[in-house]
C-alpha cells in the first residue's frame, strides 16, 4: 500500500487549518535500496474544513479520487477506526488499543497498580516458557503485550544497566515500536511482534547458544524481533508490486516490506534517541545487524536460508565463537521465531492460523475487487485455513525446525516438532469436516471443498519426509544468494498456496508491468515542484526548476545507468544549487561532498533557508536515491508571526506528505535541517545527533536567521 512514504492522509483541497501533532524526519537510503524514510516529528497544521470530519463519507469520496485511497478503503472495510493515527503515515489504522486512563487517589493507586499489573507480572515471570500465552498477556496489559514483553526482557538481560540506557528513552522507543504496528491487521500487529520476541527469548536462552552472544548482540536480536514487521500494511510484497505501490519501486521489488521494516526501525531509534549515546562503532553495528536480521525474515528467501543452514548442519561447522556464525544463527533463530506459531500449543496456534488466514483472505478479497489475479493463498473461494496450515507446516515450518533440532537437539526443539505434528493432525481432521466459521469473525466464505480435491492430497511428502529426503543437496538447491533457479525445484512439489506464499520467483514482476514502467512510476512520484508563481523573498530562478527537472534527470539517468539503477546524485547533479528547497537533491549532494571527507566528529549541520511561498505550492522531496549517503532531514516550519525560538510546532503551517510531497501552502518560512553525518567504511553516513537536539538547534537558528537579512541560498553551519 502506501506504507509510510506514500500514504497521503489529507486531501489537498481542505479549506482551513487544524493542528495535528506530527513531527517529521526524512532520511535518504543509500546504495541499492535507494530508500527514503519519512516520519512526522513535529506539530503541523493541516488544512481542513471547519467542523469537517476527515473520516466522513464526504471526505472519503473526495479522497477516493486518489486510486491509492481506493485501495486503502477497500482493504480497511468497515472496521476502519481512526484514520489519522498522527504518527505513522501508512495504513496505520489507529492506536494499538485505546488505553483507559484511571483517575484515582494516591492511596488507592498503589493497590490498583498491584491489582491491575499483578497478573501481568506473574505471567511475565514465565517469559521463557514455550507455552506462554501472548494473547493472555495482551488482555492483561490492555493491548500492550509488545511493550510489556520488551521492557521485561530489557530488564531480564540487564540491557538498561549494561548500555546506560535512559529509561524514559527506552519507554519512548518501545512505545514507538508498538505504535508502529497496525492494530487493524488481523495478524501482522503488535501481538505478533510480541509473540516473535517471546519466542526469540526462548531460543536465546537455549544452553548451546545462551552464553555465546554479547549483550550488544542480544540487544540487537531482541530489537530485530520487536521491529521485524513494524508498519506492516497487512498485504504482501506481490500486492505492493501489483498495485504499483511506490515502495515496490523504491526497493526494486526485492524484500520490499522487510526493507521498509528495517528503515522504520532505524527511524524509531533516531526519534527515540535510545541508542544515540552509543559510540559510532556500536551504532553502526546495530544498524547493520538489524538490517541483516530483519531482511532475513523475508519468507521468499526461506529456501536460501534453509539450504545454507542444512549445509552447515551437514558439516557441523557452525562455530559460535565466530561473529559471522553467531549472526547466522541469530538470523535463523529470528526466522524460526517468526514462523513458530504452528509450534505453539494448539489453542494458541489455532488463533494464529486463523488470524494469518484472515489477513490473507482480506488481501484476496481486495485483489478480486481490484480485478487483479487472486493470490492462491489468499483466495477464500479455493482454499481453506486447514489446507494452508498443512502446506505451511509441511513445506516451511517443518523443514526449518527439523534443521533447528539438528543444530540444537534440546527438549524445547523436540517439543516444537511434537507440537507441529499435533497441530497438523488437528488441521488434517478439520479438513474432512465442514469448514466452520472462525472464532474471531468469519474468514471463510467458501463452501466446503471436497477433500478429494484438496491440494494436500497432492503434497508428495510431509515434513517428516522432508527431513528424510533432505539429505540430498539438490532438494533445496545450492546455497544461493538470489539465483531463482535454485529455488524452483522444490517449489514444483508444493501446493499453489505455499508457492505463492514463498513467492515463486523472488524478483517477480507483475505480469503486465515491465521493469521500465516501474521506473517510470518512480519518476512520476518524485516529480519536482509544480510551481508557477515565484515570490519576492528568495524568488526562484526558473532555470533552477528547468535544470533539475525530472525530465532532464531522467535523460541523464538513462545515459548513465540504463534506467534500472538507483539515481546517484553524483551523476545527476553537475553543479549544486542550494538556494531553494526544490534543489534538495543538490543540497544533499553538497552536504555529502562537504561532509564525506570530514572528520565525523567535526561535521557541521547545514541549514537551507527556504523561500517563503505563495499558497498552493507543492514542493516535492525526491525519495530517490542518494548513493552512498544516508542522512536525516528534519523539516521544521515556522509561521510568520512566530518566526523565532518561541514558535512552537503548533504554530507551524505546513504539511509533509508521506509521499515525500511537501505542501507549502500558507507556509511562511521553512528550513530543512541536515544533521551531521559520519562516513563509515560501509559507505553509510549516519546521523549522529538525536532528532530533538537538531530541532532545538533549528529553533535557535531560526532566531538568528530572523535577525539576518533573509537571503536564500545561504547555508548556515551550527
Ligand atoms: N500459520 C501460518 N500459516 C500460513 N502462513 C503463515 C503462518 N504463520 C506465518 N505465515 C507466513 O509466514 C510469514 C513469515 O513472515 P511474516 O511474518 O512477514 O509473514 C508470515 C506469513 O506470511
Ligand atoms: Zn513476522
Amino acid at each position: 500500500m502506501f506504507p509510510f512514504t506514500t500514504c497521503v492522509l489529507w486531501p489537498s483541497n481542505y479549506k482551513s487549518w487544524s493542528v495535528l501533532k506530527r513531527r517529521g524526519g526524512i532520511s535518504f537510503e543509500r546504495t541499492d535500496q535507494n530508500a527514503l524514510y519519512v516520519r512526522m516529528l513535529g506539530d503541523v497544521k493541516v488544512q481542513m474544513g471547519i467542523g469537517e470530519d476527515h473520516t466522513s463519507p464526504q471526505n472519503k469520496r473526495r479522497r477516493s479520487s486518489d486510486p491509492d485511497f481506493q485501495i486503502l478503503d477497500n482493504l480497511d472495510g468497515k472496521t476502519y477506526r481512526s484514520r489519522c493515527s498522527l504518527r505513522f503515515l501508512t495504513l496505520h489504522k489507529g492506536p494499538h488499543k485505546r488505553r483507559s486512563i484511571l483517575r484515582v487517589s494516591k492511596e488507592t493507586a498503589s493497590i490498583l497498580d498491584h491489582y491491575y499489573n499483578g497478573p501481568a507480572k506473574c505471567l511475565l515471570h514465565r517469559i521463557t516458557d514455550w507455552n506462554f500465552n501472548i494473547f493472555s498477556l495482551d488482555s492483561l496489559t490492555s493491548g500492550r503485550a509488545l511493550y510489556s514483553v520488551a521492557f521485561h526482557l530489557f530488564h531480564k538481560y540487564k540491557l538498561i544497566q549494561c548500555f546506560h540506557l535512559d529509561v524514559v528513552k527506552v519507554m519512548r522507543c518501545l512505545s514507538l515500536i508498538e505504535d508502529g504496528y497496525h492494530s487493524s491487521n488481523p495478524y501482522h500487529n503488535a501481538v505478533h511482534a510480541a509473540d516473535v520476541t517471546q519466542a526469540m527469548n526462548c531460543f536465546l536462552v537455549e544452553q548451546k547458544i545462551a552464553y555465546c552472544y554479547s549483550q550488544l548482540e542480544i540487544l540487537v536480536g531482541l530489537l530485530a524481533a520487536m521491529c521485524h514487521d513494524v508498519d506492516h500494511p497487512g498485504v504482501n510484497q506481490s500486492f505492493l508490486i501489483a498495485t504499483s505501490n511506490h515502495l515496490a519501486s523504491l526497493y526494486q521489488n526485492t524484500s520490499v516490506l522487510e526493507n521498509h521494516h528495517w528503515r522504520t526501525t532505524v527511524g524509531i531509534l533516531h526519534e527515540s534517541g535510545m541508542l544515540s549515546h552509543l559510540n559510532a562503532r556500536q551504532w553502526h553495528f546495530c544498524v547493520r545487524q538489524l538490517k541483516s536480521l530483519i531482511l532475513a525474515t523475508d519468507i521468499t528467501r526461506q529456501q536460501e536460508f534453509l539450504s545454507k543452514f542444512k549445509k552447515h548442519n551437514d558439516h557441523g561447522d557452525l562455530q559460535l565463537d565466530k561473529e559471522e556464525h553467531r549472526h547466522f544463527v541469530m538470523q535463523i533463530a529470528l526466522k524460526c521465531a517468526d514462523i513458530s506459531n504452528p509450534c505453539r500449543p494448539l489453542d494458541i496456534s489455532r488463533k494464529w492460523s486463523q488470524s494469518v488466514c484472515e489477513e490473507f483472505f482480506k488481501q484476496g478479497d481486495c485483489e478480486r475487487d481490484l480485478q487483479l489475479p487472486v493470490t492462491p493463498v489468499c483466495d477464500r473461494n479455493s482454499t481453506t485455513v486447514a489446507k494452508i496450515q498443512i502446506g505451511f507446516m509441511d513445506f516451511v515450518v517443518g523443514p526449518l525446525f527439523s534443521e533447528w533440532q539438528r543444530f540444537i537437539p534440546s527438549n524445547l526443539s523436540k517439543q516444537l516438532l511434537n507440537n507441529i505434528n499435533l497441530n497438523r493432525s488437528y488441521w488434517l481432521e478439520t479438513m474432512h469436516e465442514p469448514e466452520a466459521d472462525l472464532e474471531e469473525g468469519t474468514v471463510s466464505k467458501s463452501s466446503d471443498p471436497s477433500p478429494a480435491q484438496s491440494p494436500v492430497d497432492n503434497i508428495s511428502f510431509t515434513f517428516d519426509a522432508i527431513d528424510a529426503e533432505g539429505d540430498t543437496d539438490s532438494k533445496y538447491g545450492d546455497e544461493a544468494d538470489d539465483d531463482d533457479d535454485d529455488d524452483e525445484l522444490p517449489m514444483l512439489l508444493m501446493p499453489a498456496e505455499i508457492q505463492s506464499l514463498l513467492g515463486a520467483r523472488r524478483h517477480s514482476m507483475p505480469p503486465a508491468l515491465p521493469r521500465r514502467d516501474v521506473f517510470k512510476l518512480q519518476m512520476r512520484r518524485e516529480s519536482y515542484p509544480i510551481c508557477t508563481s515565484l515570490n519576492r523573498r528568495g524568488s526562484l530562478p526558473k532555470t533552477v526548476y528547468q535544470s533539475t527537472s525530472w525530465d532532464q534527470l531522467s535523460q541523464k539517468l538513462s545515459k548513465t545507468s540504463n534506467g534500472t539503477r538507483a539515481l546517484s546524485l553524483d551523476t545527476l547533479t553537475s553543479r549544486p544549487k542550494i538556494s531553494v528547497l526544490s534543489a534538495l537533491m543538490d543540497t544533499v549532494s553538497i552536504t555529502h561532498q562537504q561532509f564525506s571527507n570530514s572528520d565525523p566528529q567535526s561535521l557541521s549541520t547545514g541549514t537551507i533557508p527556504v523561500a517563503p511561498t505563495a499558497s498552493k505550492r507543492l514542493w516535492s522531496l525526491p525519495h530517490c536515491a542518494v548513493d552512498s549517503l544516508e542522512c536525516s532531514l528534519l523539516p521544521t516550519f515556522h509561521s510568520s508571526s512566530h518566526h523565532h525560538h518561541h514558535s512552537s510546532h503548533s504554530d507551524s503551517q505546513a504539511k509533509l506528505h508521506a509521499s515525500g510531497h511537501f505542501e507549502a501552502a500558507e507556509l511562511k518560512d521553512a528550513h530543512i535541517f541536515i544533521p551531521p553525518f559520519t562516513s563509515t567504511q560501509s559507505n553509510i553516513c549516519q546521523v549522529e545527533e538525536p532528532a530533538m537536539q537538531v530541532l532545538e538547534k533549528s529553533r535557535e537558528l531560526s532566531k538568528v536567521e530572523e535577525d539576518a537579512p533573509a537571503e536564500p541560498g545561504i547555508v548556515h553551519s551550527l
